[in-house]
């Protein structure tokens, strides 16, 4: 380790413990230097009482950065604002709209935040700062969503300026009784929108067309309110926030906040000796045993740590491990170690967040809900068990570590896994890469056509919105089929048409199946329709807040998938027969043998039986189902490879379909490389002779109807895609393949046949024959 900052030496003093003779687990070490704050000027429209109300936080004097995006704002610019994490986002847009406020008595502002903590956190941070200023007395700023009681939301719609809610509760409580909220819609002069680049995929889609219909309406209402985005990690951002609001934005990007030197480790564990999975693979140590040892030497060293973990359940076993460790080490240190995640009260959450603060805890295992903008500061490391996803949330979490004037350590944990693996091995694809584009694809017509229903029935319709959306042919579609009218230039719902309650913004598209535990009546979850038969089929073990349920009935008719609780010793994994017919070629280009393709496409997919695992990884046995098929109309990006000339790649007929299978594989999991999703979003087919091409052809599709731009990205971004795919498989040290480069945990051919060396000539001939890499 050349440099000597807190970080190497906290890491040091871990990697002290670690037996000589095995390989370090550290494959690379980065230290980001330390910044100094570049202060700007109150801008003159600050009202004199603001200052003095920040004045009385500590905040002397702004940030450059919040200077700039706040004269934006009060120029009446859209304005996205994307600097580090605990950067003062937040008084960005505090200035502009609290001086409005006392300028403008009955002005109003709706803050959204994608998660309830969050939003529950800013409002706290709003109401500390004007308790007891009788000039603010007015602001009655409140929540607003699923939670809050029915007479207070009355109460809020009259009398609070400032409503902090998300966009679930914009679609289904806002904009389709917009005319309760005409007083409040009326007086509307800003929208924050915070958390940017949490926006993507169906779930941005969704909101984009969320936050565009509550626009329209206040605009009908007589307003032209401002809208402020914020994000610590959104690449373009203009053009994230203004695809979210179909309007033109401006962006703040040049971060001026003071930060300490901040040192970021990328940590491989070694291999657990005589432990197999599937065909006989060597298995790494798991990311989270190895985070919880971590987390545990950091406590001793005295470190205050957030432990990232990927699932709710995990938080819990890492910090239990991390106690057991302690209990053996330090027995004094055990209660300093604690989980948190979303399901706990929001009582113990406040508590556990203060005990954090105030450093009666010193280490926190979490899942991402501590990811977002809650204003944890003083944080000495930050463990990222598994790689979250994006670059964006890697930032975020990494952004958690760090104080003002002192060091901090970031470790990120690599899982056994084809895109961890590949991340500690190029730390440049990792560190040095620009956070991913918010994918979303808001003229999906899956989602559009609904979202235009909705629009219909609060307002109707006028051609100059459908040319906006660009949905001429949409609406004419919906009209054909009896769900719009159209009278004179405008279009009007069908009588009785009630399409709000018909689209789950975070779901994906289509109903929703509800999980119930027999034995108490209790409603544990819900999934999307689309993925019931895949995760709670007959006999499948669901996980809900750490407690284990088996699937005894799925009722796909009524939505319901019956549950009793038990705790198996084993996993489920489904095996299906899949299908894909493709149905429109978007784009296509070729290089020689070589095509590649965006299309549309048709997946028909069974789910034929599950395979019950050992913890171990063994495979116990396959019990059949007799479900019914799903079909899934989608974006594929596609490749197919004449015969010939994967013959005289070196890859025999006999190997194709090992190859290409194991090639798929590959490149499902690195494609979160190119598009912000991760391999669950999306899903994959090979054949060696596929029946629409009449080739040997690869697929891999949006796992949501009309797709989600996944394809879209992984066509654009073909060839980075691809090089990267191959590099992986290249780098992996396993001999026949293993999780971190071939094996797909979601297989439903339970990861046969699978032919590592062979997928590496294909990758290898598909990147040389396509030019555009060099
Ligand atoms: N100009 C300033 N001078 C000193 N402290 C400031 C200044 N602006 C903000 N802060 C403090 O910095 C901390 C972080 O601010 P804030 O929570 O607004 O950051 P953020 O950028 O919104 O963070 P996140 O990325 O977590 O959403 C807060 O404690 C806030 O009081």
């Amino acid at each position: 380790m050349e440099q000597t900052t807190y970080g190497t030496e906290l890491l040091g003093r871990t990697l002290a413990g670690e037996h000589p003779d095995t390989e370090s687990p550290l494959t690379h070490l980065a230290v980001i230097p330390t910044q100094t704050a570049r202060f700007g000027r109150w801008p003159d429209w600050v009202d004199p009482r603001v200052r003095e109300a920040l004045n009385d936080h500590g905040i002397n004097e702004p940030w450059q950065h919040q200077v700039q995006a706040a004269d934006h704002a009060v120029a009446g610019r859209h304005v996205s604002i994307c600097t580090g994490t605990a950067s003062g986002k937040s008084l960005a847009y505090q200035l502009p709209i609290l001086t409005t406020f006392l300028e403008d008595p009955n002005a109003t502002a709706l803050y959204l935040s994608p998660t309830k903590a969050l939003g529950t956190d800013q409002l706290r941070a709003v109401s500390r700062l004007i308790t007891g200023r009788k000039d603010f007395s007015h602001l009655q700023p409140c929540m607003y969503d699923g939670d809050t009681e029915q007479e207070l939301r009355q109460w809020a719609r009259l009398h609070s300026r400032w409503i902090f809610t998300n966009p679930d509760m914009v679609h289904i409580g806002i904009n389709p009784a917009h005319a309760r909220w005409r007083q409040f819609l009326a007086r509307l002069r800003y929208i924050v929108v915070d958390e940017c680049h949490h926006y993507r995929g169906v779930f941005g889609s969704h909101t984009a067309l969320v936050l565009q219909r509550l626009l329209r309406l206040a605009r009908r209402y007589g307003a032209d309110p401002v809208v402020i985005g914020a994000s610590a990690t959104v690449a373009n951002p203009e053009q994230a926030l203004s695809r979210l609001i179909g309007e033109p934005a401006v962006a703040v990007t040049e971060d001026a906040s003071p930060h300490g030197e901040r040192t970021v480790a990328l940590w491989e564990p070694g291999f657990v000796d005589n432990s197999h999975g599937d065909q006989g693979t060597p298995l790494r140590r798991p990311a989270g045993a190895e985070a919880a040892r971590l987390l545990a030497d950091f406590v001793i060293e005295g470190a205050r740590t957030l432990c990232f973990v990927r699932s709710r359940r995990g938080t819990e076993v890492t910090a239990l491990r991390a106690q057991q460790l302690l209990a053996d080490a330090a027995p004094a240190l055990v209660d300093r170690v604690a989980a948190y995640r979303a399901g706990y009260l929001a009582d113990d959450r406040r508590r556990l967040e203060k005990a954090l603060a105030d450093g009666d805890l010193l280490g926190v295992a979490t899942t991402n809900a501590l990811e977002l903008g809650i204003d944890i500061s003083g944080l000495d490391a930050v463990i990222v068990a598994g790689y979250p996803g994006t670059v964006a949330s890697f930032w975020q979490q990494a952004g958690r570590a760090g104080r003002r004037g002192a060091g901090s350590l970031v470790v990120l944990v690599a899982r056994d896994d084809p895109l961890d693996t590949y991340l500690v091995h190029h730390p440049a694809a990792l560190l040095d890469r620009p956070v991913e584009a918010t994918v979303t694809d808001p003229a999906n017509p899956y989602i559009l056509g609904p979202h235009l229903l909705c629009a219909a029935t609060e307002a109707p319709l006028t051609g100059a919105e459908v040319t906006a959306w660009d949905a001429t042919e949409l609406v004419d579609q919906l009209t054909a089929d009896g769900l719009l009218r159209r009278r004179k230039a405008a279009w009007y719902p069908a009588p009785g048409l009630d399409p709000h309650a018909d689209i789950d913004i975070r779901g994906g598209i289509g109903g929703q199946i509800l999980i119930v535990d027999t034995t108490t009546s209790r409603l544990l979850g819900t999934v999307d329709g689309g993925r019931a038969t895949r995760t709670v089929h007959p006999g499948a073990v669901y996980l809900h807040q750490g407690e284990s349920f088996v699937v005894d009935e799925l009722d796909l008719h009524d939505g319901l998938a019956l549950t009793h609780p038990e705790e198996p010793d084993w996993t489920t994994s489904v095996r299906e027969d899949s299908e894909v017919e493709i149905l429109r070629t978007v784009r296509s280009e070729t290089f020689g043998p070589l095509t590649i393709a965006l299309a549309e496409v048709r997946v028909t997919d069974q789910v034929v039986a599950y395979l019950r695992k050992a913890l171990s990884g063994e495979i116990l046995d396959s019990v059949p189902l007799d479900l019914p098929e799903e079909v899934l109309e989608t974006k594929a990006v596609m490749y197919t490879v004449e015969p010939e000339a994967l013959v005289s790649a070196g890859v025999p007929v006999d190997k194709f379909p090992g190859a290409l299978h194991a090639a798929e594989h590959a490149a499902i999991g690195m494609l979160g490389l190119v598009a912000t999703c991760d391999r669950w979003d999306i899903g994959g087919l090979s054949s060696n002779l596929h029946s629409g091409t009449g080739l040997p052809t690869v697929f891999v599709y949006d796992g949501y109807p009309g797709g989600a731009g996944f394809a879209e990205r992984g066509y654009d971004a073909f060839p980075t895609w691809i090089r990267a795919t191959g590099e992986a498989v290249s780098a992996c040290g396993c001999p026949f393949g293993c999780p971190s480069c071939i094996q797909s945990p979601k297989c439903g051919n339970g990861n046969e046949p699978l032919d590592k060396a062979h997928a590496i000539r294909v990758l290898d001939l598909v990147q040389r024959l396509d030019p555009r890499d060099r």
